[in-house]
């Protein structure tokens, strides 16, 4: 890597289209300092190409440009900008394939089971591109991610509806009592380094090795847990009642793309509930179809498709009766009939979640209409912070984001941390029998007793992690004169053992004068929520779940969505990864894009990213002219605040691609403005003047492009040249960049 190169990441969906127009302006102003964008292909179509070449054509391949950018996060030349990408579930893969597939890439289809040792080899391929594959490989750090101090005063002057809650709404979290993750954890601090195992030694004496080799350090902090299938069953039985009696919704909060392993059998296991008849009934033929209930009523409705019509439709009216028995489901879209349980990866409760409790605590039902709702969250590690969010907005009512604090979140999740590092070692256990965890001296380390069905789950954290997450908790807390709360569960085995460490590296820093506190989640999110209706500010401390839901949960009821955070992963070595808001890739959004020419995602992320990142290579190089695009990127992103120049939602007013026309038009005056700096100033006045005296011009060209359908020549791997046009339809504009 030269000195001076930023890798921006290609991605899917929404941001992904995003970049089209974007990067080329991005691209135009860092030149004239000298800086290179280097495009990485980390989206869910180019992981898939570059881990299945054999077949491909030379002009079809990409490298592994995912493997490449985790080698570069370890070096601290680092300087890498990440959009969100898709994190896919099955079916999320499988439509990404056939649209490969069709578009002339010769690869293979996902094989539904492990039947021949070629299955088994294609899907153990795939397996490295499902779920939450990307964040982990690049997440060499931990994270910083926090609302900038303009993007906060923006809220409170401008705030966004929030829907208002009633004492008597009925909506609550329902959680498991026993049986969960949450009980059974058991955990331990490895004392020596040592290479462990996972086995199964089965109520027969049978032992089978699950995992053979986990090399462990000193010092890290390993823990394991058991989901109890038949415990996660009765419990969605009696939440399902439960709503149905209260006349509510019912809805599944899990996270299945980024616990790829366990949450998408958790989540099956729901869908095989709330259809249990329909499942008693069919089963011998949903075996023969290769259904499998982890993968949504979606894809079982997608496989019915292929029996004869008679059979077809007594499934269906098998189906209607069911849903009549039930209480209504959470509609992703109830237009188009798709509930709650449709796609593993529709519901993500770090969105899923916060996006409910902004809008009154009711989703939609399949009438269109808003209701109360039943949310199930079957584990207790961190549902219980819903349920007292929940409970605060019944008591105080909603929250009032004019007025509001703020809750920034430090987050462990370098070098796979805890929930980032089980995907390998999280099994669906085929016998009864104990789950031990053994080290290469044959010591048992940990043990679980299963029952065949249960879900394993073994996490790892490493010391030098984690001693960096107390720094930067400290660091924050400095810096910002801010309370600090460390959300850890004294009774949870793993945070028992964090707590120590916690403990210990804290006395390493200088906390003279700061307030930090170690509180377990219910006790945090009270503390918090009581000082945030106060319009005080907390820093959040926590471990790498809490990490995810904390930073979608705070920023959508302060700042209406959680793309306007500023999200940084400081690097272990010394590099930065400069993350785009906290949110995903907005699939709706695309849908928008693509049949009325409208598309709503807010760059807003992209931008301060960008500031953040130009502000790193300032720093680590000592270049000026790199430090005056940095000040003046910083001079538009608050311009583009107070002028309201942000996308809004409709046809007919300023999108995404308008909101990148006045970040060039502002980060140009700034640099205009700039006379004692450098030749940049002398640079850009000509296309300040330009794009200043075409303003019109290009708002209008900008405008006429909206209100029709846009061929973007596919969804998962849209077609260059045609988004290109898409996106960057105003040639004023355009010209005006090339003449730069
Ligand atoms: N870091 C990463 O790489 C992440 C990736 N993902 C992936 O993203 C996909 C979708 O995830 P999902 O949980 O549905 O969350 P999304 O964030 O994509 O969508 C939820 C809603 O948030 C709002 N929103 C999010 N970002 C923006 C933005 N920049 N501008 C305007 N509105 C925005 C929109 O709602 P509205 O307009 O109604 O307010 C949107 O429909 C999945 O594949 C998931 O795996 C998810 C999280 C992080
Ligand atoms: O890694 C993932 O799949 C999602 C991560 C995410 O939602 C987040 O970082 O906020
Ligand atoms: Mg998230």
């Amino acid at each position: 890597m030269s000195d001076l190169e930023i890798v921006w990441t290609k991605v899917d969906e929404a941001p992904g289209l995003a970049t089209y127009s974007l990067l080329p302006i991005v691209e135009a102003f860092v030149a004239t300092a000298g800086v290179k964008m280097k495009l990485k292909d980390i989206s869910l179509t180019g992981r898939i190409i570059a881990n299945f070449p054999d077949k491909l054509k030379p002009e079809q391949k990409i490298g592994d440009e995912l493997a490449e950018l985790g080698k570069l996060a370890m070096k601290p030349e680092a300087n890498i900008i990440k959009l969100p990408n898709i994190s896919a579930s099955i079916p999320q893969l499988k439509a990404a394939i056939k649209e490969l597939q069709s578009k002339g890439y010769d690869i293979p289809n996902y094989p539904d089971s492990d039947a021949t040792p070629a299955d088994k080899e294609i899907r153990a391929r795939y397996g490295k591109v499902l779920g939450s594959a990307v964040n982990p490989v690049l997440r060499e750090g931990n994270s910083d991610r926090r609302a900038a101090g303009a993007v906060k005063q923006y809220a409170r002057k401008h705030p966004h509806k929030m829907g208002a809650w009633s004492k008597d709404s009925k909506t609550r979290v329902a959680t498991m009592s026993g049986g969960d993750f949450y009980g059974s954890e058991v955990a331990t601090t490895v004392a020596a380094p040592t290479n462990a195992r996972i086995e199964l030694a089965a109520a027969d004496g049978a032992v089978t090795v699950l995992k053979p080799k986990i090399p462990l350090k000193a010092g890290e902090i390993i823990d394991c847990s058991v989901m109890s299938a038949k415990a996660l069953n009765a419990f969605y039985a009696s939440a399902i009642e439960m709503a149905k009696k209260d006349g509510v919704l019912f809805s599944l909060h899990l996270k299945t793309t980024m616990m790829k392993i366990s949450d998408p059998i958790l989540f099956g296991h729901c869908v095989s509930v709330f259809f249990a008849d329909v499942f008693a009934k069919h089963g011998a033929t949903f075996k023969k179809l290769g259904i499998d209930p982890d993968n949504g009523l979606g894809d079982l409705l997608a496989r019915i498709e292929s029996l004869p019509e008679a059979e077809k439709a007594a499934i269906k009216a098998d189906i209607q009766a069911e849903y009549a028995k039930r209480p209504g489901l959470a509609m992703v879209n109830s237009d188009k009939g798709i509930t709650n349980l449709h796609v593993p990866s529709d519901v993500i409760i770090d969105a899923s979640m916060p996006a409910m409790i902004r809008e009154s605590g009711k989703m939609w039902g399949a009438d269109g209409k808003l209701h109360d709702v039943i949310a199930a969250i079957p584990d207790r590690c961190y549902s219980t912070l819903f349920q007292a969010t929940i409970e605060d907005c019944k008591a105080h009512g909603a929250f009032d984001p004019k007025t509001m604090g703020s809750v920034p979140n430090v987050g462990l999740m370098a070098q796979q941390a805890e929930e980032y590092g089980s995907h390998d070692k999280t099994f669906e256990l085929a016998a009864a029998g104990t789950v031990r965890v053994v080290a290469e001296d044959g010591k048992v380390l940990m043990e679980q007793k299963v029952e065949a069905g249960d879900v394993f789950r073994m996490c790892q954290v490493k010391d030098e992690p984690i001693q960096d997450w107390v720094k930067l908790g400290v660091r924050r807390a400095r810096l910002t004169n801010t309370p600090a709360v460390f959300w850890l569960d004294a009774k949870r085995a793993h945070d028992a053992q964090l707590i120590a460490k916690v403990e210990k590296y804290l006395k390493n820093e200088d906390t003279k004068g700061l307030d930090i506190r170690i509180m377990a989640p219910v006790e945090a999110i009270k503390f918090s929520l009581e000082r945030i209706r106060k319009g005080q500010d907390t820093i959040s401390v926590t471990g790498n779940v809490l990490r995810d839901y904390l930073t979608d949960l705070f920023p959508i009821m302060e700042l209406g969505t959680s793309a306007k955070m500023l999200s940084i992963v400081p690097l272990l070595q010394g590099g930065g990864l400069f993350e785009t808001g906290a949110g995903g890739s907005a699939p709706k959004h695309v849908e928008q894009f693509q049949q009325e020419g409208y598309l709503r995602w807010d760059s807003l992320g992209e931008f301060l990213a960008l500031g953040a990142s130009l502000e790193h290579l300032a720093q680590t190089t000592g270049n000026e002219d790199v430090k005056v695009l940095a000040e003046t990127l910083d001079e538009a992103n608050a311009k583009i605040l107070e002028d309201n120049r942000s996308p809004a939602r409709k046809v007919g007013e300023l999108d995404n691609r308008g909101s990148h026309f006045y970040l060039a038009k502002y980060w140009a005056e700034a640099l205009a403005r700039r006379d004692n700096s450098t030749s940049l100033s002398a640079r850009f006045k000509p296309l300040a003047k330009l794009l200043e005296e075409n303003e019109a011009k290009i708002d209008a060209e900008l405008i006429a492009a909206q209100g029709k359908p846009v061929d973007t020549g596919g969804y998962y791997l849209p077609d260059q040249k045609k988004t290109s046009a898409g996106m960057r339809p105003s040639k004023t504009l355009n010209d005006a960049l090339a003449s730069l």
